[in-house]
């Protein structure tokens, strides 16, 4: 029961009003209940690792340029068939027109089972089609209409190379705001970091302002430093010399792969009450396999 909607049933059912119990049972460790971020060329890689992955783990699947609409509905219904909870990316800037959202949207929900969307504006600094951002996506309406019950958005921690961060949590209480008014439950998933300082003092400010929905803090999985760096670079993500030693990675040694050990033991040490609901959300930009089988061994710890 670690799921957003079966938390959110079980709340119900135990009629207390704290938001999203499940994801807090003092039993649990912060590992627990983790979600994954899956390419649609790397389902082959899912596939072979999905017997060691939690039966109804969420994966994302992000929309990425020249994949066709077949390729990703295809990705979203493996995951589904999998046994797990596909919750393909709708990315505005990379949409080209109303008729592609629709028809992606439909499909996923009719042959995938999809009830849950992650909405986020997207790399290109040009939008492709109508959509400038993820509110202008949400504000169709389209996603309730089809049965969704799950919105994904993107929180940043660490900034965003475009917003300042008074326009990062504008947008978060608006899209947060707008979801809920729709009858669906709005779900924060993290651009990925390397500081767990800088994302605890995140979660905090976004309670005091009232946001109490469940946070998944996105992970880089284990990876080559060089690869590391180039998604970071990707996605602009920051990763000064001192945040990647405090990580564990020295500049003087660049070879070699690092795992999120330090960045998680440094979260569960410090996460309270004062935190809310928080789960993890894995990039596998060392391969599916690698991340899978470093998951199974920090939680065998
Ligand atoms: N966490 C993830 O998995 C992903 C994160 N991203 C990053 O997150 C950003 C999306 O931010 P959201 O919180 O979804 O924003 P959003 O959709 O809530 O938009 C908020 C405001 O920022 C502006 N904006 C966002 N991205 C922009 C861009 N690339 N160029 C110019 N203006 C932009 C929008 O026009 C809007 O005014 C992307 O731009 C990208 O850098 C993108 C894809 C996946
Ligand atoms: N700004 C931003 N844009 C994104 O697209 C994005 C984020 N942030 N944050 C996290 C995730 C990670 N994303 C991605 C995007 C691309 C690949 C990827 O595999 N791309 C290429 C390979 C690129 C390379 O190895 O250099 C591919 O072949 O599909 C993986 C994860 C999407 N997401």
């Amino acid at each position: 029961m670690t799921d957003e909607t079966e938390a959110k049933g079980a709340d119900a059912q135990r009629d207390r009003p704290i938001v999203h119990p499940a994801w807090l049972h003092p039993h649990d460790t912060l590992i627990e209940g983790y979600s994954l971020e899956v390419t649609a060329k790397d389902i082959e890689a899912l596939t072979n690792a999905a017997s060691t992955i939690w039966a109804g783990a969420p994966i994302a699947v992000p929309y990425l340029p020249n994949e066709s609409h077949e390729a990703r509905v295809a990705a979203a219904k493996a995951v589904r068939d999998l046994g797990f909870e596909p919750m393909p990316h709708f990315s505005a800037r990379r949409i080209g027109s109303h008729d592609e959202f629709v028809r992606f949207l439909g499909d996923a929900v009719k042959v995938a089972g999809v009830e849950r969307c992650f909405v986020v504006a997207g790399d290109p600094s040009t939008p492709e089609g109508p959509f400038t951002d993820s509110m202008t996506m949400i504000e169709t309406g389209a996603f309730e209409s089809a049965g969704i019950k799950v919105i994904g958005i993107g929180g940043h921690p660490e900034g965003h190379p475009v917003m300042s961060e008074e326009e990062c949590w504008q947008a978060l209480e608006t899209k947060c705001a707008a979801i809920e008014a729709r009858g669906m439950a709005p779900l924060i998933v993290t651009q990925f970091a390397f500081d767990a300082e800088v994302i605890l003092r995140w979660l905090k400010a976004l309670r005091v302002r009232g946001l109490d929905h469940p946070v998944r803090i996105g992970v880089p999985g284990p990876a080559g430093i060089k690869t590391l760096a180039r998604f970071a670079a990707m996605c602009g993500v920051g990763a000064s010399a001192s945040v990647l030693a405090k990580y564990g990675i020295s500049l003087g040694r660049l070879i070699g792969p690092a795992g999120p050990e330090k960045f998680l033991d440094a979260l569960g040490r410090d996460l309270g009450p004062e935190h809310g609901a928080v789960r993890l959300h894995f990039y596998p930009f060392g391969g599916v396999a690698k991340t899978v089988d470093w998951i199974t061994a920090y939680a065998a710890r």
